[in-house]
């Protein structure tokens, strides 16, 4: 079945219509943190730390997605969206609702984006119309893993074991959910260490382990398919143990600055050793765009370098699209797939288109490849991706 689709969805060559100079390809984006059940908010309530801004609008607006009918159509606009935006790969959250999150994988795989995609589990400090008893969040989450594995319809699809964060799991909720991960030799997505208050939370709520870090290492949830998300406040003998672990970290910039999280150093991870990818982190990032989330990486880089007496390089734009394709399939555990041009790897791809009528960019014609590339980093939209691949399947063609 695998192979047949790999043929089906083969790159049609004919159907190219040759470059012009103000056109490149460029690898598609890999967005390895996003809550598609947090879409219809995007853009608003961006008025609360984490903590108040989950309890006032996030939990409530996730509790809705018992209705199949609301979940089809945001999240078939929230993958409309990315697509057009240039995401070919996206780690979604969902909602504890497990027959919705089937609506989502149904969508995917109809629209054609690369996904990852978790049933979220939550058995304490939730509000009492959204949260499971352990033992309905365990089998639930047990039940999806293989909705998704036995559908055996499409290879871009792949489940996502997924606590919530450690506050709102127990501990018998997070070892079942570590157990069923290595049952199924699947993914695992999470929070971890976003905010002091949470961090100081977790500290309360788990006063046996050594860190926040250490939850999820006793639970069997720190593996080389692990992405946690944001790690802003990691000790040093928490990022050595993610290192060993070979566990990912998942930098959401615009989400660290919107609710006011705080800013986190990707060059101090990444000079340990782990591999760190970009979220647009919907919908405490306001765009699903990973060109905002590429902006976003920049300027909290070159804050960090504001702070620091020298001895740290900020990011450039180059660093920027890096952390948005080849090191996001690192953390997906696809770079043997996509992630650049690579012979032998799918066709990920965008056709970009830099005209002037296209958008926000001028163009004035001496420019090299590579300020063609910068110009649609730092200016590009939407309106600039002209046709996206996955798999070499054209799924979007704007014009
Ligand atoms: O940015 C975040 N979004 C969420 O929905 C969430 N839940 C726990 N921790 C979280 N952080």
């Amino acid at each position: 079945m695998e192979e047949e689709l790999r043929a089906s969805f083969h790159f049609n060559k004919d159907e190219m219509q040759v470059l012009d100079e103000r056109e490149f390809f460029c690898p598609g984006f890999i967005d390895t943190h996003v809550h598609a059940s947090q879409y219809c908010n995007c853009g608003l309530a961006l008025d609360l730390p984490l903590l108040d801004w989950l309890r006032k609008y996030t939990i409530p607006t996730e509790a809705k997605y018992k209705d199949l009918e609301f979940a089809k159509d945001v999240y078939s606009a929230c993958l409309d969206r990315s697509l057009r935006n240039g995401t070919t790969t996206a780690q979604y959250f969902c909602t504890i609702h497990r027959e919705s999150s089937n609506v989502l994988v149904d969508l995917a795989i109809d629209k054609g984006q690369r996904v990852f995609v978790g049933k979220v589990a939550t058995d304490q400090n939730s509000a009492d119309y959204y949260i499971e008893e352990t033992k309905t969040s365990i089998e639930e989450t047990e039940k999806f893993v293989q909705d998704i594995l036995s559908k055996q319809v499409n290879p871009l699809v792949n489940p996502v074991v997924t606590p919530r964060f450690a506050p709102s799991c127990s501990m018998e909720l997070l070892t079942n959910l570590g157990r069923i991960a290595k049952t199924y030799d699947v993914s695992i997505q999470t929070h971890c260490s976003e905010t002091l208050p949470e961090c100081q939370w977790v500290k309360e709520l788990f006063p046996g382990f050594e860190d926040y870090i250490d939850v999820y290492d006793k639970a069997g949830l720190l593996t080389a398919k692990t992405t946690l998300a944001h790690g802003i406040y990691l000790s040093e003998r928490e990022m050595s143990r993610i290192t060993e672990t070979q566990t990912k970290v998942s930098h959401c910039p615009n989400s660290n600055c919107s609710l006011m999280s705080g800013l986190c150093d990707v060059r101090k991870l990444e000079s340990l050793g782990v591999v760190v990818g970009l979220g647009t982190d919907v919908s405490g990032g306001y765009s699903i765009s990973m060109l905002d989330a590429m902006r976003c990486s920049i300027t909290v880089s070159n804050i960090i370098a504001s702070a620091k007496d020298g001895g740290y390089v900020p990011f450039n734009y180059q660093d920027a699209l890096r952390l948005a394709t080849i090191s996001g399939a690192e953390v997906l555990g696809i770079s043997d797939k996509v992630g650049n041009f690579e012979v032998g790897k799918d066709f990920d791809a965008l056709r970009v288109n830099l005209s002037p009528k296209a958008g926000n960019i001028d163009i004035f014609g001496y420019e090299t490849m590579e300020e063609l590339v910068q110009k649609f980093i730092f200016l590009g939209d939407d309106r600039n991706i002209r046709e996206v691949y996955v798999a070499g399947r054209r799924v979007i063609k704007k014009f």
